[in-house]
């Protein structure tokens, strides 16, 4: 319990701007003031003497070419820039945030070290990306209050906890037979809903997992084939006669909506959905589709019949218990914004298009 309470002071301290410890089992507790939002008066107290030492995922670290330095380093380990006379705040940020890359060449020379606190410089990284935050970090600076485990973090947002709100009827575009359902969390303010669509028939139903994209789902944008995705869903499981569409709080495929939009001004100087991603130090998919799972579970369905081009979709439902009977194609025509974002999918995620 104090965990949870733990973590969710540390999300919101890093969010302020405010400095966190994090503190794994034999080893020495880690201090940490997220880049992004640190202020100069927190930056003045977090640090003194100079700027630094940073503390960076693997992603972001290979693609500065710093990695190369490090004698046999873990490639998932988050890597250590020591602190340097020139190692000022701009530079700070310009090492963080991979859409200056282009516009501002980096002067070092950058020294970096392999991390001395391995669990807990891999849980911050994961906490950034729960924080919605870029995943960089001042270390080693004094006046945390919060100090919390790597396990806390990993029990912060258990789909376990998910229970189920409310329900009322919601007619909709293309389906007028449907119902809602909303699922809450009590560590999480993310409200997952299912639209449930017709009357069960003694099938499994027609299931489509859909990730929030605020951008195509609600503005049109034609990057992504979300919007079209979603409507040709309802329309699906309505001539279908019964299924379910779960829309998930899971925006920019876990990474949150801020992070996501970074990852798109990345694609507009050229990077693929997948190199965006990376460069920004984060998976190229966070999300967990365990939070599906157990909607269904609520639901009462153990079965069911899944709408997806993507395998990891399947494997991820599959794994948390619910039986995938058929997969079942969910393609659209692509649009000339589109095309290549989709043939990524294809040709790098493993997407059966
Ligand atoms: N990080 C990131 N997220 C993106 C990008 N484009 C779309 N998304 C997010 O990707 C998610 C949409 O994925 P889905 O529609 O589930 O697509 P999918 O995983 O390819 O699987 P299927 O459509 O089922 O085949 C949403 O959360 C979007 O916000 C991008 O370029 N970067
Ligand atoms: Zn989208």
């Amino acid at each position: 319990m104090s965990g949870a309470r733990d973590v969710a002071r540390a999300i919101d301290a890093l969010r302020r701007g405010w400095p966190i410890a994090i503190h794994a089992p034999g080893e020495p507790p880690l201090p940490l003031l997220a880049v992004e939002t640190a202020d100069p008066c927190g930056r003045e107290t977090f640090m003194t003497g100079g700027v630094g030492p940073l503390l960076i995922s693997d992603g972001r670290a290979a693609t500065l070419k710093l990695t190369n330095q490090l004698a046999a380093a873990d490639p998932d380990t988050p890597v250590v820039i020591e602190a340097a006379p020139w190692l000022d705040f701009s530079t700070a940020v310009a090492l963080a945030d991979p859409q200056f890359d282009l516009a501002t060449p980096l002067k070092g020379p950058f020294r970096t070290t392999a991390v001395t606190r391995p669990a807990a410089s891999l849980a911050a990284i994961r906490l950034a990306r729960i924080a919605g935050l870029l995943p960089a970090f001042f270390i080693d600076g004094s006046g945390p209050e919060v100090t919390i485990a790597p396990a806390a973090i990993d029990a912060h947002q258990d789909a376990r906890a998910l229970h189920l709100a409310t329900r009322a009827r919601l007619p909709v575009d293309g389906a007028e037979d449907a119902e809602i359902v909303a699922f809450r969390a009590p560590d999480s303010s993310d409200e997952h809903v299912a639209l449930l669509i017709g009357q069960p028939d003694g099938n499994p139903p027609l299931v489509r997992l859909h990730s929030e994209c605020l951008t195509g789902d609600v503005l049109g944008s034609l990057k992504c084939d979300c919007g079209p995705q979603l409507r040709a869903a309802i329309a699906a499981i309505a001539a279908n006669g019964w299924g379910i569409l779960l829309y998930l709080r899971q925006e920019g495929r876990g990474i949150g909506l801020v992070n996501k939009l970074r990852a798109y001004a990345l694609q507009d100087q050229g990077f693929d959905t997948v190199d965006a991603n990376v460069r920004l130090g984060f998976a190229i998919d966070s999300r967990d589709f365990g939070v599906a799972a157990r909607m269904l579970d609520l639901l009462g369905q153990r079965a069911v019949r899944l709408m997806t081009n993507n395998p990891a979709k399947v494997a991820g439902l599959e794994a948390a218990g619910v039986s995938v009977v058929e997969r079942v194609p969910h393609q659209l025509p692509p649009n000339p914004h589109n095309a290549r974002y989709l043939a990524t999918k294809r040709d790098r995620t493993g997407h059966q298009l």
